[in-house]
């Protein structure tokens, strides 16, 4: 018996509120008692009452919910409930019930109390069928489906009005998406209207649909794109750091044509040097190129080789477009030394290349794939009152329905892929299958991917430096959770939730990746920790290193083809003509600048890494953790701030109040 006072806080986007009646019950060990009220919810309001209870309760469990309609059912979006337990001669003691969800229809809900996991085991099996019943529920809402063959599964939803409401983007962000959708639709239309009668046969011509979405530095990307030093530069710190390798020998499929030893000479001595780097873009050998409006497009997989130069310019040394097979035993090697109109379409295959592997593998299947996989992992295994769902799900947020409007028009059979891009057609689920088969847990983790391509410590690599600071700093607040919550190994042994998290993720959701090393069980905190630590600098820091340089990087056409429309060149005379003719049309060039720019762009609801508002944890020690890891955030915020003040180019992804705590775009 007591009085209690009751907080009901309601979301803050539209339409969270309801003019439905919700009705409460406090639950607790020992009794519960319905609190006879109607409420009407209101958006972005805490309303609070009190109630004298004559029964005694016992400490407080749960909070039962339901909300009533007569006539029109009316969502309602709950964040948490609160309440104050006044028992005599006690100081007032609250309680956190979080809920961060949408209330809809007419069942009960149950919303257990944020320390549940901690005494699960003194609640009388309380905790353990509520549990039980909740992942029933979450199991049938979040299925797995095989979109392609080979590739990670993903949430079963043919569109994004399949998804679930939790899933779905609240109304801000549909609104821009919507809008911004309009926005470039409108925006190619009225660019193919300027450049009707207009030619399309210098490089300068791309001047023409150069406006609408675009950065300061997309305008120095215009200025410098043929600048050898500019080229290099992109694969330490551009939109794509992923693919570039410190070289441990001269590649084999490097055949050195008879006349060019001076080049072999220099290729051994910049290896023996330990500054000779190499990006290899050989998954893309063989693959179906695209056929758009009825022109067949074309496809290479070069080889890149660098060097790094002592003031940490990465200048490009050599360019073999094709690997060397039974047509072109020895092809032809394209040098900085060669007529600047070979070099350069040389270098822009290159560039056209790393846009295919950047899209598919470094953008969709290492972040938004990955991403998927965990998210459909964590609703079908992880109850909400788990700590690593707690942990977790602020960095899921909007990823499933991105995911799927990815799928239905980008990737889709006629989106934009098949529209301006030489893998679309279907070669892009070809490399996305490659890419799949050699994804390892180790190129996800950055300071392993880091050391295996021989980046740590390097001066100019940005990304790499500020990569290994977040992972660190993510590293240290996993720690912090999971030494609250696991005070020893054999806690994190005996979680069967989390080892079927585990197990789902790594046989299901990535198709028995554990021959990649993906982890089957988590036999001590350090693996649990390690792993949590990847899926969340997966869905923050990584998408944002791979994601943002979109709008800078590729809405100058040139510096990033989205397709080529004549085959690589196979000798040294390259004219204008032929380099005009290859790279992208109009039409073609104006998809990929809108494309770019919305996927690309700043998105105007996003919650910085680190700085949610849902409270799913309470008390002290979670608390300390979450502020910790804030400070962390801010201490690398104003490092970097000022290493970029030294710098010509100023490297800002990774950059912590420019990473989004998810993957939305
Ligand atoms: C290869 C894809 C890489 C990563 C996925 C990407 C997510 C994209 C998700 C949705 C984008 C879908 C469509 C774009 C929407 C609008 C574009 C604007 C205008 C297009 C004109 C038109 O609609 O015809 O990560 O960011
Ligand atoms: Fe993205």
């Amino acid at each position: 018996m007591g009085r209690y006072r009751v907080r009901v806080a309601t979301g803050n986007s539209a339409f969270s509120g309801s003019n439905n009646q919700v009705q409460l019950w406090l639950v607790g060990l020992r009794a519960e008692v319905e609190l006879g009220l109607r409420l009407r919810p209101a958006r972005g309001q805490m309303e609070d009452f009190e109630v004298d209870v004559s029964e005694d309760l016992g400490p407080l469990q749960f909070v039962k919910l339901r909300k009533i309609h007569l006539l029109i059912k009316d969502a309602w979006f709950c964040n948490h409930i609160t309440v104050w337990v006044f028992e005599q001669s006690m100081e007032e003691k609250e309680i956190v019930f979080p809920c961060y969800r949408w209330v809809e229809g007419d069942g009960i809900i149950c919303l257990p109390e944020t320390t549940a996991w901690m005494i699960r085991n003194e609640s009388q099996g309380l905790f353990q069928k509520h549990q039980e019943e909740e992942l029933k529920a979450r199991r049938t809402l979040y299925g797995w489906v095989s979109w392609k063959k080979g590739i990670p599964l993903s949430v079963a939803a043919a569109s994004e009005k399949d998804l679930p409401l939790d899933a779905r983007f609240h109304e801000e962000k549909k609104v821009d998406f919507e809008r911004t959708r309009v926005v470039g639709v409108t925006e190619i239309a009225l660019k193919r209207l300027y450049t009707l009668l207009s030619s399309w046969n210098s490089l300068e011509d791309f001047d023409q649909i150069f406006w609408g979405g675009k950065s300061a530095l997309a305008k120095r990307v215009r200025l410098s794109w043929k600048d050898d030093d500019f080229f290099g530069y992109q694969f330490l710190n551009g939109v794509n750091p992923t693919l570039l390798r410190k070289s441990s020998s001269l590649p084999t499929r490097l055949v050195i044509p008879p006349g060019t030893e001076d080049l072999k000479a220099q290729l051994e001595r910049k290896l023996q040097e330990g500054c000779l780097f190499e990006v290899d873009f050989s998954l893309l050998a063989g693959i179906q190129a695209n056929v758009i409006q009825g022109e067949r497009q074309h496809l290479a997989a070069p080889l890149l080789m660098l060097k790094m130069e002592p003031d940490g310019k990465l200048l490009p040394m050599v360019i073999q477009l094709q690997l060397p097979g039974s047509d072109s035993p020895v092809p032809p090697l394209f040098l900085p030394s060669d007529p600047s109109l070979t070099w350069l379409l040389a270098k822009a295959w290159v560039k056209n290349s790393d846009f295919q592997l950047h899209e598919l593998q470094a953008h969709l299947l290492k972040t938004h794939l990955m991403a998927e996989v965990f998210a459909v992992a964590t609703m079908r295994c992880l109850p909400g009152m788990h700590p690593i769902f707690k942990l977790l799900i602020p960095h899921l947020r909007y990823t499933l329905e991105i995911n799927t409007r990815a799928r239905t028009k980008l990737i889709s059979n006629g989106g934009f892929f098949d529209q301006a891009v030489n893998t679309g057609g279907g070669g892009h689920l070809d490399v996305l299958r490659r890419a799949t088969t050699c994804l390892t847990y180790r190129s996800l983790c950055p300071p392993d991917d880091l050391a295996d391509r021989g980046l740590l410590g390097v001066p100019s690599a940005f990304y790499a430096h500020d990569a290994v600071r977040l992972w660190d700093i993510i590293s240290r607040y996993v720690q912090g959770i999971v030494q609250l919550h696991y005070l020893e190994d054999e806690v994190v042994r005996s979680d069967p939730e989390l080892q079927a998290w585990c197990r789902e993720i790594t046989e299901i959701g990535l198709c028995k990746a554990q021959e990649r090393g993906f982890p089957v069980s988590f036999q001590s905190r350090d693996e649990l920790c390690h792993f949590v630590t990847m899926c969340i600098f997966t869905c923050t820091a990584q998408h944002s290193a791979v994601n943002q340089g979109q709008l800078d990087w590729y809405t100058w056409v040139p510096n990033a083809p989205c397709t080529m429309r004549q085959p690589p060149p196979t000798t040294k005379d390259v004219t204008l003509e032929m380099v005009m003719a290859t790279m992208p049309n109009v039409h073609q060039a104006c998809i990929q600048m809108t494309i770019s720019w919305h996927l690309g762009r700043f998105q105007p609801d996003m919650v910085p890494l680190g700085h949610h508002k849902e409270q799913y944890f309470s008390g002290p020690g979670p608390q300390a953790v979450l502020n910790r890891f804030q400070e962390d955030l801010y201490t690398l915020e104003r490092e970097i701030v000022a290493r970029n003040e030294s710098l010509d180019l100023p490297y800002e992804y990774l950059k912590p109040s420019r990473i989004e705590n998810s993957i939305t775009i």
